[in-house]
């Protein structure tokens, strides 16, 4: 469980982080969604011990992080993977950290192959790694403590396809075997898969958040007809928008649509859920006010 309280950051009079509370629990995948300069790093940051806050409170299993007795045996971090030894290779570079950890070095191979880094890739030298082998082996060192949270920064930065869909079974397996997951990304779709909620920030303050399941949900139905008098006629018992275009939207579900339809003689030509928003169009609005005022700021 990660517990963030009222969590404030600011830079002179610059408030990067503007009072931010959320929770994730276990067995869920929180997706930390934002557009560039929203505040996320800076919220993991002071998450992890590494940003003093100006004011107020985060917890991993209800322990300040700079608390925890060993901190990687607890929460496996991934903040920043070009931010590794370029000297070493990336099986050095995962022994000197299963060292500190104490961990079994047996441990090192098995998750650099359960990460997509086999000896071959292993044995080179992460100065000659792409950015998604980066990410990978960074992966493989948030999961070398075999902790029970995760808290990554952007983790599909640089990564193909097939590394972004690997990525998200991995996640989703932590998650289902009783972890708990955050993981920021400025790019929707990246989460949108992935995630059982979401916490949407904007210039430093969270517009939504909840579970995608809320925060997707379906806002009707769209019917049109041949004939629009008698479609409107047949749906005088709903709840109803006119469009100029001669289509419905109707605050019902399809079934009860299209059976007052049929009743009442309406041929129809369209019946489909209305779209909600769209989990983009959402994000877009509400992270565009914010963006706005940051450009006007
Ligand atoms: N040390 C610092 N001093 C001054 N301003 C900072 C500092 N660190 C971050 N900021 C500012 O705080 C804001 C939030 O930055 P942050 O890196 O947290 O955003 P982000 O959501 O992670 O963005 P991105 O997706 O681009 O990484 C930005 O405007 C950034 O310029």
């Amino acid at each position: 469980m990660i517990t963030v309280d009222g969590l404030t950051k600011t830079y002179g009079s610059f408030r990067a982080v503007d009072d931010i509370s959320f929770r994730c629990e276990p067995g869920s995948v929180t997706g930390f969604l934002g557009p560039n300069g929203a505040g996320k790093s800076t919220t993991l940051r002071m998450l992890c011990g590494l940003t003093p806050p100006t004011s107020g409170t985060s917890t991993i299993g209800g322990v300040p992080y700079r608390d925890l007795p060993n901190p990687g045996r607890e929460v496996g971090v991934l903040l920043d993977a070009a931010a590794q030894h370029a000297g070493r290779s990336g099986h050095e570079a995962l022994a000197v950290s299963a060292q500190v950890l104490g961990v079994d070095r047996s441990r090192v191979g098995e998750l650099l192959v359960k990460v997509g880094l086999p000896p071959v890739a292993a044995k080179r030298r992460v100065g000659a790694y792409s950015l998604g082998m980066r990410q990978r082996l960074g992966l493989a060192n948030a999961l070398l403590g075999d902790p029970t949270v995760l808290i990554l920064d952007e983790p599909a930065n640089g990564l193909d396809p097939e590394g972004i869909h690997w990525m998200r079974g991995l996640l989703r397996e932590f998650a289902d075997r009783g972890g708990t997951v955050l993981l920021s990304s400025h790019l929707l779709h990246e989460v949108e898969v992935v995630a059982d909620h979401l916490v949407v920030i904007g210039g430093g303050r969270i517009v939504a958040q909840g579970s995608k399941a809320d925060l997707l949900q379906v806002a009707g139905v769209r019917v049109r007809a041949t004939d629009v008098d008698v479609l409107r006629t047949s749906l005088a018992a709903f709840a109803v928008t006119e469009h100029p275009d001669g289509s419905f939207d109707v605050d019902a579900d399809t079934e009860a649509v299209g059976r007052a339809a049929y009743a009442g003689g309406a041929v129809l030509t369209e019946l489909r859920p209305v779209d909600g928003n769209g989990l983009e169009e959402m994000f877009l609005q509400l992270t565009a006010a914010s963006n706005r005022e940051g450009v006007a700021a």
